[in-house]
């Protein structure tokens, strides 16, 4: 018998023996048929034989992409803690997805050429930017890859080493400020990192003309943007479902094209990053100033929702560990040069910032060691054309075109991988990381994706952070402003959002805050930071 007829023959059955009116008869009849076509969907849909095993979910067509709205990211763990399978197909909404887990057929995944990075960006940009359709096909049609093209080269080498300064040396604003009293509490420390990381971020973008430098507000709006992303990606009513976060997303948009408007007794001097950004922009024909800011929303989205949270998080572990800090100090130290700025004034501290990635091995290690517990990155991509990709052992599986993939970083807590202390926080682990670690491990550590969509902004955010960690282990002690004495807990972490790579902790929105004390310590009283090359 043909599927929809022995749907039709349950159906008319269960209608007829059920005590309820004819309308929520019929209410109750579609849900138990949606159910049931679901059902045999998830059970009986197609697969060929080649592509991976099917992972079902025990409510049918709605069950994964209920996981995946309450548990986030970590539902990726757990299915895989729960059914440690290397791949999976996972049926869903009458379709499929695929999710990786194997190391190696991630990696596989990532190399294809085959598998798109930009597709799936496309796909969300109309709704999370409210690009209009030429943008969206120019973004189609080459504009995205040129963007990244002049994107990488500015963000490494010499030309990267001069935006860690702008960008350390603006932070160090903030530092001078509160070395200039003895102690400084902070009621929210999880808002001040946000505040000071952001606009010190946005310094490697806008420059002299920061806009984020001057108004709170700009800042609160990137998170309050940020907090809506899904809402505003589903395109569903955004005024009605995502207001907050489409009226920042436009004061966002505002502040930008204010930059990017040119008079002729009016240009702002732009940093290279932005300037050339800008030239592939109108290269491509979008010569309308806020739409260019749209595009450039992306950007500084990518910039930020990572690296704020990456940079808490290594803050909280380092001074809730006092041992820590101290060997930090130890290997930081030395590399400070006492300046007198001008005869018999102010000192100042240089810190030479091409020495953070060599000369402060222990803080290296603590950072990466932040990032692999911290960090949940999922590279997706989207199968443009059927796919063969391979495990260690090479075994094949195929992806099918027009499915999207899912490459979570769970490997980032497998004992297989890290040893039984993998869900603990080991300082220590990345020491000797280049020469040292097997290669599973370098292949399993992804916290900034990988392949030909590696983040190009991974140096600029590993500088920031350890350039801030640097400057305030030296310069201060901290304590728990609740517990005066006492070192500052590290609070718990929610699995990060989809969309976001770290995640934020449980409290924030919540009322609960981290209050912490900086006390000035002694002899750095006055003292100026400045990071030099
Ligand atoms: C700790 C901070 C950061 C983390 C954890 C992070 C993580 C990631 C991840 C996981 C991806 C996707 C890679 C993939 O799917 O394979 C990515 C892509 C990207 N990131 Fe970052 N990121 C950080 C900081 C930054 C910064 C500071 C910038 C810019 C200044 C930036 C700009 C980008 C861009 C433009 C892409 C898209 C690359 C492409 O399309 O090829 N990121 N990042």
């Amino acid at each position: 018998m043909a599927e929809s007829s022995v749907l039709d023959v349950i159906t008319s059955h269960f209608a007829q023996t059920l005590p309820f009116s004819p309308y929520v008869e019929s209410i109750l009849c579609v849900v138990f048929g949606l159910v049931l076509f679901g059902y045999v969907l998830d059970n009986y849909g197609f697969l060929d034989s080649r592509e991976p095993p099917k992972l079902r979910s025990s409510f049918p067509l709605v069950g994964h992409v209920m996981g995946m709205g309450k548990r986030h990211t970590q539902f990726f763990d757990d299915l895989y803690k729960k059914n440690g399978m290397a791949i999976a197909t996972l049926p869903m909404l009458g379709g499929k997805m695929y999710a990786v887990w194997d190391i190696a057929l991630i990696q596989s995944g990532l190399k294809s050429k085959t598998m798109s990075f930009d597709a799936i960006m496309i796909q969300h940009a109309q709704g999370l930017l409210g690009l209009s359709n030429k943008s969206l096909k120019l973004s189609r049609d080459g504009m995205l890859a040129d963007l990244m093209h002049v994107t990488k080269p500015i963000l490494a080498g010499e030309a990267l080493a001069r935006i860690n300064a702008q960008v350390l040396n603006h932070a160090a604003i903030v530092l001078n400020e509160i070395g200039t009293r003895k102690a400084y509490e902070i009621p929210d420390f999880y808002d001040w990192v946000q505040t000071t990381a952001t606009v010190a971020t946005t310094e490697a973008l806008y420059g002299e003309a920061n806009p984020f430098s001057r108004d709170k507000g700009l800042v609160d709006d990137v998170w309050s943007f940020e907090a809506g992303i899904r809402r505003l990606s589903l395109n569903i009513l955004p005024s009605v479902t995502a207001r907050h976060a489409l009226h920042a997303r436009e004061r966002l948009v505002e502040a930008i094209a204010a930059l990017f408007d040119e008079t002729p007794d009016h240009k702002t001097e732009l940093p290279d990053l932005t300037r050339r950004r800008l030239e592939v922009i109108r290269s491509h024909g979008i010569t309308d100033s806020r739409e260019a800011a749209r595009v450039e929303v992306a950007l500084l989205h990518g910039a930020t929702v990572n690296t704020v949270p990456s940079l808490f998080w290594t803050l909280v572990h380092v001074f809730a560990r006092p041992d820590l800090v101290a060997t930090i100090r130890n290997e930081a130290l030395p590399l400070v040069k006492f300046v007198s700025a001008t005869p018999g004034g102010e000192n100042e501290a240089h810190f030479p910032i091409k020495l953070l990635d060599t000369a402060c091995p222990l803080l290296l290690s603590t950072y990466r060691e932040v990032t692999r517990l911290a960090n949940r990155a999922i590279s997706t991509r989207w199968v443009m054309e059927d796919t063969l990709v391979s495990d260690a052992h090479g075994r094949q599986y195929l992806f099918r075109a027009d499915t999207t993939v899912m490459m979570p970083a769970t490997a980032h807590s497998s004992a297989d991988v890290w040893g039984s202390d993998a869900d603990e926080f080991q300082p220590q682990r990345f020491l000797d990381w280049k020469d040292k670690a097997s290669r599973e491990r370098h292949a399993a550590y992804m916290p900034f994706g990988g392949g030909k969509h590696l983040c190009p902004g991974r140096n600029l955010a590993k500088a920031e952070i350890l350039g801030l960690a640097v400057a305030l282990t030296l310069a201060f002690e901290m304590e728990d402003a609740a517990s005066p004495g006492r070192p500052i807990r590290v609070p718990e972490i929610r699995a990060a959002r989809m969309g976001q790579g770290v995640g934020k902790p449980v409290d924030l929105g919540t009322g609960k805050k981290l209050a912490v004390r900086f006390r000035t310590r002694k002899g750095w009283e006055n003292i100026k930071w400045k990071f030099v090359l």
